[in-house]
C-alpha cells in the first residue's frame, strides 16, 4: 500500500476538493512539526529531566522547567513564525499570547491549545497529548483581544490533537471527516493511517473518575447506577469502565472503539462550572467527535453552542457514541 504524508494527503484534498487554501495545508504542518517536537521532549522522558509537575532543581543545581511549559513554549515558537495566526491562547498562559509585531503576516486565524493534555500521567509514563482549536480571527483585528477569542464552538475552521502513547498520532479535523496521521520516527513524517474515523453508535463502556461519585448530580449518579446493573439493570447489558485520566487517550479510544467519556460537574466543582476547559479540551474534542458521528454535550446543551463567558471557561462534559450519549443526556 502507498503511504500519504500528512501534507500529501492535504494537497489533495484541496486538488480534489479544494477545501483548502495553500495558507492552510502549511499551517496544519507547523501543528505537525510542533506535535513532533513534543513528541520527543514527552519520549525523552526522565533523560531530559523534566517529568516533575513543580518547578524543582536538578542535580546541577540548575532550576528546571516543567514539561507543561516546555511545551506550550515548543507550540508557541513553531507555529508562530510563519505569520498566520493573529495571536494565540493557551490553557498555560493567562492572558492571550501577541504575535511579535515582526512575525506578523495575514494573520487570518486564531490558535487556541492545551500543549500537555493529561499531565499528570507524564511521570507515570502514560499517555499524554496536546489538543489544539484554529478559528477564524475577527475581520480587522490585528491584535486579538480576549473577546475576539470569544467564538463558540462551532465556528472552529478546524480541530485536533496529538496523542504521545504506544505510537505518536495526529488526528485532525477541517469539518470535513476525521483522519488520523501516525508518526514514523524513523522518517520523522505523519503518514495516514486511520482515513475517515467513525465513531461506532452503540457501546458498554463508560469513562468516568468513579472516585466522584458521591458529588456528582443526580442525573449522573442514576445513569451509572443503571450502568453498573449490567444485564438485570434497565440497560440489559454488562458495562465495561476505563479511566486513564487523559482526555486525548480517552477520546482517541472511543474513536477507535465507542465508549462515552464524562467529565460532569460535581458538587466540588460547581463554582469553577466543571473540570475541562472549553477553548483548549471540550470544543476541538467536540468538533472531532462530532465529525466522526458522535454527540458531544454538557448534558443540558450542545457543547459547540455554548457562547464562551471567558477564555478559561470550564463546562461539563459528556460525549462519545451517539446513541450512548443520547441515553446519558435522557437522564437530565
Ligand atoms: O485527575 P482527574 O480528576 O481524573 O482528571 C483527569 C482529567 O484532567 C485532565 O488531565 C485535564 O487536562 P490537563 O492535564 O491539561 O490539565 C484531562 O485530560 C483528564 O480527563
Ligand atoms: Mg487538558
Ligand atoms: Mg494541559
Amino acid at each position: 500500500m502507498e503511504k500519504q504524508t500528512l501534507s500529501q494527503f492535504l494537497l489533495d484534498e484541496q486538488r480534489l476538493r479544494g477545501i483548502h487554501d495553500d495558507e492552510f495545508v502549511l499551517l496544519l504542518n507547523d501543528i505537525a512539526t510542533a506535535c513532533k517536537s513534543i513528541s520527543r521532549a514527552v519520549c525523552k522522558g526522565a533523560l531530559n529531566g523534566v517529568m516533575g509537575s513543580l518547578e524543582c532543581e536538578n542535580i546541577q543545581g540548575e532550576t528546571q522547567k516543567q514539561l507543561d511549559v516546555i511545551t506550550n513554549d515548543i507550540f508557541i515558537e513553531v507555529n508562530q513564525v510563519a505569520g498566520y495566526y493573529a495571536g494565540m491562547a493557551s490553557e498555560e498562559m493567562d492572558a492571550p499570547y501577541e504575535i511579535p509585531v515582526n512575525l506578523r503576516k495575514s494573520g487570518k486565524y486564531l490558535l487556541l491549545f492545551d500543549p500537555l493534555d493529561g499531565s499528570s500521567n507524564v511521570n507515570v509514563n502514560i499517555s499524554v497529548g496536546t489538543i489544539f482549536s484554529i478559528l477564524r480571527c475577527p475581520e480587522g483585528v490585528e491584535n486579538p483581544k480576549v473577546k475576539d477569542y470569544l467564538q463558540s464552538g462551532i465556528t472552529q475552521v478546524c480541530s485536533g490533537y496529538a496523542l504521545y502513547g504506544s505510537s505518536t498520532m495526529l488526528v485532525i479535523t477541517a469539518g470535513f471527516g476525521v483522519n488520523g496521521f501516525t508518526l514514523d520516527n524513523d522518517v520523522g513524517e505523519f503518514y495516514l493511517t486511520h482515513l475517515n474515523m467513525r465513531v461506532p453508535e452503540d457501546t458498554h463502556e463508560f469513562a468516568i473518575n468513579m472516585s466522584n461519585q458521591k458529588s456528582w448530580e443526580a442525573p449522573v449518579k442514576n445513569y451509572i447506577e443503571d450502568c453498573l446493573k449490567g444485564t438485570d439493570g434497565p440497560r440489559g447489558k454488562q458495562f465495561n469502565m476505563r479511566w486513564v485520566a487523559s482526555m486525548v487517550a480517552e477520546v482517541h479510544r472511543i474513536l477507535i472503539r465507542g465508549g462515552i467519556f464524562m467529565y460532569p460537574v460535581d458538587s466540588k466543582l460547581k463554582d469553577k462550572g466543571g473540570k475541562l476547559r472549553l477553548m483548549y479540551e471540550a470544543n476541538p474534542m467536540s468538533f472531532i467527535i462530532e465529525q466522526a458521528g458522535g454527540l458531544s454535550s454538557s448534558g443540558r446543551q450542545r457543547i459547540v453552542n455554548i457562547k464562551p463567558s471567558g477564555l478559561h471557561q470550564r463546562v461539563p462534559v459528556i460525549m462519545g457514541s451517539k446513541n450512548e450519549v443520547e441515553m446519558m443526556c435522557s437522564y437530565y
